[in-house]
């Protein structure tokens, strides 16, 4: 019996007055039975209820009219609270609807289940699938009815104890095995309650099975305490949180799904499998935002709620369109993950039963009047019932037909991918498109201002080298540290300090460079992390190839031009080194002139070495042949063959070299640095003056020689400018006393006594094996030494 509010006696007779006047029910139904008649009879698949929830003790006591009226547990009565019943044209504004079932707020769970779901289980034992959602406003008793209260157990529970009721009754027969699955949809993400994981569900179609949530864990169920366990822990992990208008709201809708497959024991491994499945789902409730006075996190999943329900009011419109026009209607499922999960249970195989929970609370009218209204529209819905009659051939024959349907969808799309080049700008590719691009501009940028640096330290390196070379020159010249020479000194530390400087920006900018080859990966990721489809996450990575070619290119360039320099400068040392050889056989070729002449006695040990210098100097003849622009000039065939004409019994090893550490960091062909050879002699030999006087001893055929040798250092000095006039002289009196000193020793035999010096002499100058590995005939030298 209905409770009703204060003005009940006057809506009692309004009720009566009007019973007659209702609009028909549905013809075909006359009572429960008819209904469930319908359903199990293909007729009709949707029934929908409306169930009315009682005042709570805080509505009543701010208003306590009761807008809805249920007469024969059918016809809903909503009043609209503006008018006070019995005012002129307050019927007028009265809404009524028929629905298959209506329940009061005195209706009891147990009533509830009996007429709308209990039915049901016979056709999930029979391989016909079902769905039974309570839909409705925030606090209007959709959980209760669904889930309960301890001790008003509500659909589910009540479920599944009148499952393995029946399944005992019929296990003599038949061999049952019921599986469960609980999850919720929270913020349009699906969860699993039962087994919880950090992955993401997702919704697929099968095409044998229907609406599948992949991953998402079955627990196979025997008594109905072990789903009543499972029901609870599900319901301790669904979200539920208090706002202003329900002090226990479902923040999530909750899908609970039971599977029950069956065989007949009396058939063999080739018999049928019937396979049902039921799926009772609570709602969550929509919800005005102004009206609930939600804030952050409430409000986004007040939004997310409503955004469902609105995709599933949607679709119900649409179903019923459908239905309608008996033609082809856009169902749009994909709106959200609730009408995808639902799309079986409201326009497939399924029987669905609706429970629209409503409140008679007055400041819930717009609630209850919309949800009427699509409990309504609902009413319409046709499904597409058929029983799921699985054999194993049937079963293979359609998944081989799957398979062949989706190896051809994957050729066509193959053959499309490979007549259609990715249009970029489709997907919005063009915002990566433009933020790769951008950073390898930044890339370029950086990478330009270290060549820049490169091209500076070599530049200063170079006028460094000059400076000093003129600052030992100044003081050479004069002995003394001079005002020229001090204003060199500070040159030479600005162009230090430049230097320093250029190597520490240079190190900047290499780190920075380091820093955004880094970031490419972070970039990649960004891609994936933002579901970037194929064929343009494809494209994006071959773009960047691309343009990692392109800086590789770059470096590449930048190397070569380094490589050029340090060439150049090597270029030149050979040229110097190739000058004190010239000296070097013009000293040989008078000093055997000297022997020759004063017929002295040349020992075997000397001849021994000579013979050794000779044949590396045909061994590297080969390799000189490979460098004709370093030895191709006259003077140097000339040298060659100077050095084929050492035929004789005498010969004196060079003693001129040039440290290779002393290379320039950066000499170019047209700007030759002039060098003082001073700087590369012992301090024995800086402090010992020119013994001109021991010139004067040697044969006039040698003084000759020397003073050729002399011009011909002019024109090194002119062409090279590695050699002064004074430095020239300097060197060549230099070894003039030791020629001397040999000749001397030569007659009381002691030439094995030459070697020994020079071999000192060497190593006072710090001559290493590698540091005289650029030029060929210094490599016999090096052996030599
Ligand atoms: N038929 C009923 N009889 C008694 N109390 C009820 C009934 N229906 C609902 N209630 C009470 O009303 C309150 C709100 O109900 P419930 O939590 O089921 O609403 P809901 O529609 O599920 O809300 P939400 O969508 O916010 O989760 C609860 O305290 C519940 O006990």
């Amino acid at each position: 019996m209905s409770v009703l509010g204060p003005d009940q006696s006057i809506i009692s007779s309004h009720i009566s007055s009007r019973r007659n006047s209702l609009r028909p029910l549905d013809e075909n139904i006359s009572d429960n039975e008819d209904i469930v008649g319908q359903m199990q009879q293909g007729a009709s698949n949707i029934l929908v209820a409306v169930r009315c929830r009682p005042l709570t003790k805080k509505e009543r006591e701010i208003d306590s009219t009761n807008l809805i009226q249920i007469i024969e547990e059918r016809v809903v009565i909503l009043m609209d609270p503006q008018f006070k019943y019995g005012d002129k044209g307050s019927r007028a504004k009265e809404k009524q609807y028929a629905f298959d079932f209506a329940f009061d707020e005195n209706s009891l769970q147990k009533e509830i289940f009996d007429k709308t779901t209990k039915f049901l289980i016979d056709g999930i034992l029979n391989g016909f699938n079902a769905t039974v959602f309570a839909y409705g406003a925030t606090g209007a008793g959709k959980t209760y009815t669904m889930l309960g209260e301890a001790d008003s157990p509500g659909m589910m529970l009540m479920t599944f104890v009148e499952l393995f009721t029946k399944v005992e009754e019929l296990t003599l027969e038949r061999a049952y095995k019921v599986k469960l699955s609980y999850l919720e949809i929270y913020n349009e993400v699906v969860k699993d309650l039962i087994h919880p994981t950090s992955s993401v569900l997702d919704i697929r179609e099968d095409p044998v099975k229907g609406i599948v949530v992949a991953g998402l864990a079955e627990m196979i169920a025997t008594t109905p305490d072990e789903v009543i366990e499972c029901i609870q822990l599900g319901n301790m992990r669904r979200t539920c949180e208090p706002t202003e208008a329900n002090q226990t709201s479902s923040r999530s809708h909750a899908v609970l799904q039971i599977t029950v497959e069956y065989k007949d024991k009396a058939a063999g491994t080739q018999s049928e499998i019937i396979v049902g499945k039921l799926s009772l789902i609570d709602l969550a409730g929509s919800e005005r935002a102004s009206h609930t006075k939600n804030r952050g996190i409430r409000l986004i999943e007040g939004a997310n709620i409503n955004k469902s329900l609105l995709a599933l009011g949607n679709c119900i419109n649409a179903l019923c369109e459908a239905t309608e026009r008996g033609g082809k209607v856009y169902i749009p499922y994909r709106d959200s993950k609730l009408t995808r999960l639902l799309k079986d249970s409201l326009g497939g195989n399924c029987r669905t039963v609706m429970i629209a929970c409503i409140s008679p609370y007055s400041g819930s009218f717009f609630d209850t009047s919309n949800t009427l209204k699509y409990a309504n529209r609902a009413k319409n819905i046709k499904t597409n019932l058929h029983r799921n009659v699985v054999n194993v051939s049937y079963h293979i024959a359609k998944y081989t037909a799957i398979i062949a349907q989706l190896r051809q969808e994957v050729s066509e799309l193959r053959k499309q991918l490979k007549s259609r080049t990715p249009n970029p700008t489709v997907f919005n590719n063009e915002k990566f498109q433009i933020e790769l691009n951008t950073h390898f501009q930044e890339e370029a940028k950086i990478r330009k201002k270290i060549y820049e640096c490169q091209q500076t330290k070599e530049e200063l390196g170079f006028m460094l080298f000059e400076k000093q070379a003129e600052m030992n020159q100044a003081k050479s010249k004069n002995g003394e540290e001079n005002a020229g020479f001090k204003a060199l000194n500070r040159e030479v530390e600005r162009l230090k300090k430049a230097i320093e400087e250029q190597n520490q920006i240079n190190g900047n900018y290499e780190e920075m460079l380091k820093g955004l080859e880094h970031k490419r990966d972070d970039i990649k990721q960004e891609w994936i992390r933002k579901g970037v489809p194929e064929p343009y996450l494809s494209s994006l990575q071959l773009m960047m190839q691309q343009q990692i070619l392109a800086m590789n290119s770059i470096d590449a360039q930048r190397d070569k031009n380094h490589e050029q320099v340090i060439l150049k400068q090597k270029d030149l040392y050979i040229e110097l080194l190739k000058s004190q050889l010239r000296l070097r056989d013009n000293v040989i070729e008078i000093q055997n002139e000297v022997f020759k002449e004063s017929k002295v006695e040349v020992k075997p040990g000397l001849k021994k070495i000579y013979s050794q210098i000779q044949s590396l100097e045909e061994i590297n003849s080969s390799s000189i042949v490979s460098f004709p622009e370093l030895h191709g000039n006259s003077r140097s065939t000339n040298h060659r063959s100077k050095a084929k004409t050492y035929k004789t019994d005498h010969f004196l090893p060079p003693i001129i070299h040039i440290p290779a550490n002393k290379t320039p960091a950066s000499v170019t062909p047209s700007r030759i640095p002039r060098i003082n050879s001073k700087r590369y002699l012992s301090t024995e030999q800086k402090s010992e003056p020119p013994k001109s006087s021991n010139v004067n001893l040697l044969h006039p055929k040698a003084k000759r020689l020397i003073q050729n040798d002399a011009k011909f250092k002019e024109r090194s000095r002119t062409n090279s400018g590695y050699f002064d006039e004074s430095d020239s002289e300097k060197s060549t009196a230099k070894q003039m006393p030791s020629m001397v000193k040999v000749s001397d020793r030569s007659q009381k035999g002691h030439y094995a006594g030459q070697k020994v010096k020079d071999e000192k002499h060497l190593v006072k100058k710090r001559i290493k094996p590698t540091e005289i590995k650029y030029g060929i005939s210094i490599r016999g030298i090096e052996t030599f030494v």
